[in-house]
């Protein structure tokens, strides 16, 4: 069986060798998805992650929801205590460089929020499988912050990223559900 270090580094060779074109066409046909979905609709305040490399594209996500008048908040992550906090953004001028090249909020210009106040989450991760089974990339972050609050979960991934089967151990948690260019998978 393939191990989750196995599936992480085989994702990241797809992940590479999709093109810039077909990773933004893929990402618009997800966002056209979620943005037209009634959970996004009826959500106010939105968390997102602000997306890296070939992850979908959150950037439209956000612009979206700020046109939209929703709060949109982003995770500073700790990675000593593997635990992340979430901060509203209403500009991308109040992200910062963090480590392993992500953007996080910067803690001066942005207010923290209450978790309890999310209303919906957009869970990034490498690969999931239909059952809502979710790899990330090995800190544990999502799985220490979700147990925590009561709004439905969403991934968005690209067609490589749903695969037959991601091996999981007691403490990972389900996503609700997964978007992917053809729609939503459950
Ligand atoms: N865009 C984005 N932001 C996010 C996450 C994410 O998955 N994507 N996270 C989701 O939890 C949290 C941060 N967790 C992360 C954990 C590891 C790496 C990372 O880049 N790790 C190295 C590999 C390290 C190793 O080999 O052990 C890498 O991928 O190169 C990035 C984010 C919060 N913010
Ligand atoms: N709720 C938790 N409490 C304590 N330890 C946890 C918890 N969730 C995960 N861990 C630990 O964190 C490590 C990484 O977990 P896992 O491989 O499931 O990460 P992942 O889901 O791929 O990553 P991420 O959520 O950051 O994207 C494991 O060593 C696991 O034991």
């Amino acid at each position: 069986m393939l191990t989750k270090k196995d599936i992480r580094n085989e994702m990241s060779r797809k992940l590479d060798s999709i093109s810039a074109e077909k990773w933004k066409n893929w990402s618009k046909e997800i966002a056209d998805h979620l943005v037209s979905s009634s959970l996004w609709k009826e959500s106010g305040v939105i968390a997102l992650t602000v997306s890296r490399g070939k992850e979908v594209d959150t950037y439209c996500l956000i612009e979206t929801a700020w046109k939209q008048g929703k709060k949109v908040v982003v995770p500073r992550a700790d990675f000593k205590q593997k635990r992340m906090s979430f901060f509203e953004i209403t500009s991308f001028n109040q992200l910062e460089e963090g480590p392993y090249n992500l953007k996080e909020p910067n803690v001066e210009s942005c207010p923290s929020i209450d978790p309890q106040k999310i209303e919906l989450v957009i869970v990034p991760g490498l690969a999931f499988d239909k059952n809502g089974s979710r790899l990330g990339f090995g800190g544990g972050f999502y799985d220490r912050f979700l147990p925590k609050i009561k709004a439905q979960t969403i991934a968005l991934a690209l067609p490589c990223q749903v695969i037959p089967f991601v091996p999981t151990e007691p403490h990972d948690c389900l996503i609700d559900h997964i978007i992917s260019p053809a729609g939503f998978l459950s």
